[in-house]
């Protein structure tokens, strides 16, 4: 009976936990019709964003578009979201990698649909969509990196602040041009720059549209590590031996790692602490815990 009470209250915080990663920022209450958008984002075709889930528990998603440089299509917003999806269902992951095609990262939004969708509604709507995805993106119980190869420009620049690290390659930049486009920055990427390399910084690389080589970014802590290769093969093999650093271990623990690092890094204190309880019962005398405690008391 107490066992089966006990069950239900995990359960159920489990399914808590899970909801608030969905969460989306913006719904009906905010004038945001996702169905009515989606319907929009359809009309702009081409390219595609694929999802690997490899044996490790580390997925590779691919930003493919290289004939424009990766810049995002409607069509691959709404992949985008779909592949979101697909993470947040992922039992057994515990990393992402996301890279574009091509030896180069992703130019923003395809200046196609930026012109189509000039008028202020339409530019909130595709806001709105991108920061409900980037927001699940960055919610995800996975470690997640952006490898930058060649240019992350624009909204390809705010992609890579939804990513916990971001690893460069020689030569490579990562560029908010919102500026010179008479813009600010609309995927939630200010936002999140300003939490990553603080108000300065974010000030200085936003209002001089500055490009920010793979040096500058490692001294701004906006990059961890510039990688020896340039090629795609030998950085998406880097970069899988860096993630793999921190994706040992069973899925649960590393899962529960990350959202737990989420909420402190979201939520206000209390709500923080309480999130962490919450996380903390779902793995105590679990089978990774007990598992530990038989087999490995010490940590030598
Ligand atoms: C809230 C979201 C805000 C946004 O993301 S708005 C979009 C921001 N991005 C941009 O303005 C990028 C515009 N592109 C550029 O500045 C340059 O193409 C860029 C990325 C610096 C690369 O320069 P280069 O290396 O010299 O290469 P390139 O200019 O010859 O480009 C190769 C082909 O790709 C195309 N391309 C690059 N970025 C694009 C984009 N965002 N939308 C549509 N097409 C784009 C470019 O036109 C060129 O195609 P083509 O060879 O002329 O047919």
């Amino acid at each position: 009976m107490v066992i089966s009470m006990w069950k239900n209250l995990l359960q159920t915080t489990k399914e808590r936990i899970l909801q608030q990663r969905r969460m989306s920022v913006y719904n009906q209450a905010h004038g945001y019709e996702e169905e009515l958008v989606k319907k929009q984002l359809q009309q702009f075709a081409g390219g595609s964003i694929n999802l690997t889930k490899e044996d490790s528990g580390i997925g590779i998603l691919t930003l493919n578009n290289p004939k424009i440089m990766n810049a995002f299509t409607g069509t691959m917003m709404l992949e985008l979201q779909e592949r979101v999806t697909e993470l947040e269902n992922w039992k057994d992951g515990k990393g992402l990698i996301i890279y574009g095609a091509g030896n180069t990262f992703c130019s923003g939004s395809d200046l196609k649909v930026v012109k189509a969708i000039s008028n202020s509604q339409d530019g909130m709507n595709m806001c709105m969509f991108m920061q409900n995805t980037l927001t699940r993106l960055m919610r995800l119980p996975l470690i997640t990196v952006a490898l930058v190869q060649g240019k992350a420009i624009g909204g390809g620049a705010e992609l890579t602040t939804a990513c916990d690290f971001r690893l460069m390659t020689p030569g490579s930049e990562i560029r908010f041009v919102h500026k010179l486009m008479g813009l600010v920055p609309g995927w939630g990427g200010g936002a999140r720059l300003v939490r990553i390399v603080g108000s300065r910084a974010a000030l200085k690389l936003l209002s001089g549209a500055t490009r920010v080589d793979p040096e500058r970014a490692l001294h701004l802590g906006l990059s961890e590590e510039t990688l020896s290769s340039s090629d795609e093969a030998g950085a998406l093999e880097e970069a899988r031996a860096w993630l793999s650093q921190y994706t040992e271990g069973p899925a649960s623990v590393i899962q529960a790692t990350k959202e737990m690092v989420a909420a402190g890094r979201e939520l206000l204190l209390e709500a923080a602490l309480r999130t962490e309880k919450d996380i903390f019962g779902t793995l105590w005398g679990g089978p990774a815990n007990l598992q530990a405690l038989a087999t490995r008391p010490k940590h030598k």
